[in-house]
């Protein structure tokens, strides 16, 4: 095996990391990510934005779009309270079965629930698949042409409340440009930029967070 880089990052996390121990697997991926071969996780810099925004938020249900290796699944899923549901959606299958593999290394697995597929395709299903009412918390993290269009289908299903909280990974580099321009200028939303790096990187990236006003 270890023919694929998500491969190589489950290996390194059996070989290196304790399990059941979700911080040692996120340590141990990011380990592996600034030494060994970069991947796109969220990292360690724009991760602990990621966490500061899910304490204050302290939501109930969140979904993430691109869950990759499923590295930012666990960093938002080891703060989550009991009770608290997180839906990650992926659509190429074998980073959704190395997720998986993850998941279940960390003893995350029973707080995660991921689905393969298209976003586009399963977020008009989510309501009545899994009886999701609204979202708290939305991490975007997956194609960067589809942070706009995404967004504006969470509108239309009704899956945003007055306070829900968007997150955007990437907003510099690779960009979402035209996210950006949208989310800054839609009345229905107040977004605030935070500068940091691109993971593993010195290159300019950052997070953009925008909280729906209904
Ligand atoms: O494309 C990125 N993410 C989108 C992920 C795309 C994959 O997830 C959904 C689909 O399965 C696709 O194969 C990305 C790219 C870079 N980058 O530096 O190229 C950095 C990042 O943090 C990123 O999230
Ligand atoms: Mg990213």
């Amino acid at each position: 095996t270890g023919t694929t880089r998500p491969l190589r990052i489950l290996q390194h996390v059996q070989r290196s990391a304790k399990q059941g121990d979700a911080l040692s697997v996120i340590t141990a991926i990011d380990s592996y990510c600034s030494k060994v071969e970069w991947a796109m996780n969220v990292g360690d810099k724009k991760g602990e934005i990621l966490d500061t925004v899910v304490l204050e938020t302290r939501p109930r249900y969140v979904l993430e779009l691109g869950t990759y290796c499923g590295y930012s699944t666990l960093r938002i899923a080891r703060l989550l309270p009991p009770g608290a549901r997180l839906i990650t959606i992926e659509m190429n299958p074998h980073y959704a079965q190395v997720a998986k593999e993850i998941f279940q290394y960390a003893g995350l697995d029973a707080q995660v629930e991921l689905l393969v597929g298209s976003s586009t395709v399963l977020i008009p299903q989510l309501k009545k698949k899994l009886d999701i009412e609204k979202f708290d918390l939305v991490f975007i993290d997956h194609w960067k042409v589809s942070y706009l269009p995404d967004t504006k289908l969470l509108e239309e299903c009704g899956l945003l409340k007055a306070g829900s909280v968007l997150l955007a990974d990437n907003v510099i580099c690779p960009g979402a440009p035209d996210y950006l321009k949208y989310i800054r200028n839609c009345p229905r939303y107040r977004s605030q930029y935070f500068p940091a790096q691109l993971e593993y990187l010195q290159v300019e990236d950052g997070v953009e967070k925008s909280v729906f006003l209904g």
